[in-house]
């Protein structure tokens, strides 16, 4: 039998701790602090766990990025996974990997990130169209979050590009606004779709929730990426005053370099948790 699903993991993370923050665990060698600087991968895994036990009472989800655990070479995927058992397995794990591919690859990266790494949801990114997105949404209890309009500063490149459909029917609007309409109608099928839609653009994060009430939206670029928190929340949040993730990894992980490392990430977390919920006036 399955365990309990992301949603139900989150909800409950989430209300437990009156919190929609979603600590992410983006760890650097180079940028560990003082006195761990220095003293190889293993050290990485013990600011990642104590970074975990520090914001543990004000996180409703952790989202480790892959890429920063790849970089370690061949002893990655194996740190990664000590980090994972650090996180407590009713507190929800997002894997950021950014994955999409031809079907049966997909399936290949579905199986690596829910079955091997036993994480609980995924970043995809929709540019292969369904079937790319398809195999992490055949995983019912996980969740995917597909990328609509990202934080970084490209992101108008392609996904403000005006696009129609074939037939013409529909008036022609940005292409991360096409691909919110479409994952909202994965979503009636499948129920386990959400979006990414970056805080440092919080219009557009708007126009996708106007388009999207319900589906669950990952916020990154709170932060180190300057994304004002409040406009942010505001634009994001459904009709009960929820539906969102903030993401926030290096404000948290960076809080202080020396040896109160651990104790500055959890009063980082503490303060942004606190100033999310003061703008969704809670
Ligand atoms: O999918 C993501 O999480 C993501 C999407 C996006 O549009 N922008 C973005 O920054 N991210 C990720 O969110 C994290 C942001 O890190 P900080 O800027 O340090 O808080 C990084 O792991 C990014 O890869």
């Amino acid at each position: 039998m399955s365990g309990p699903s992301f949603l139900e993991k989150w909800q409950q993370a989430s209300s437990e701790r009156q919190s929609l923050l979603c600590v992410g665990l983006d760890p650097e060698l180079d940028r560990l602090p003082a006195p761990l600087r220095g003293r190889g991968p293993e050290a990485l895994v013990r600011f990642c766990r104590e970074i975990v036990e520090a914001t543990l009472p004000y996180a409703c989800a952790y989202k480790p990025n892959l890429a920063f655990f790849e970089a370690l070479g061949p002893q990655g995927w194996s740190l990664l996974r000590e980090v994972l058992a650090a996180i407590p397995p009713q507190v929800p794990v997002i894997a950021d990997a950014k994955r999409g591919d031809i079907g049966h690859t997909a399936r290949a990266y579905a199986t690596a990130i829910f079955e091997q790494l036993g994480c609980d949801a995924v970043t995809v990114q929709p540019y292969l169209g369904y079937d790319g997105v398809q195999p992490f949404l055949a995983y019912h209890e996980k969740l995917a979050f597909v990328l609509c309009r990202t934080s970084n500063p490209g992101a108008g490149d392609f996904q403000d590009l005006l696009v129609q459909s074939a037939s013409g029917e529909a008036q022609a609007r940005p292409l991360y606004l096409a691909v919110a309409e479409r994952v909202r109608q994965w979503q009636e099928r499948h129920g386990n779709c959400g979006l990414v839609a970056g805080a440092t653009y919080p219009r557009e994060l708007a126009a996708i929730r106007e388009r999207c009430p319900t589906l669950p939206l990952l916020v990154p670029g709170v932060g180190a990426q300057g994304g004002e928190l409040e406009a942010a929340v505001r634009a994001g949040l459904d009709e009960h005053g929820g539906g969102m993730l903030i993401a926030v990894s290096r404000a948290i992980l960076y809080a202080d370099g020396g040896s109160d490392y651990a104790l500055a990430a959890g009063e980082a977390a503490r303060r942004l948790r606190a100033a999310i919920n003061q703008a969704r006036g809670s």
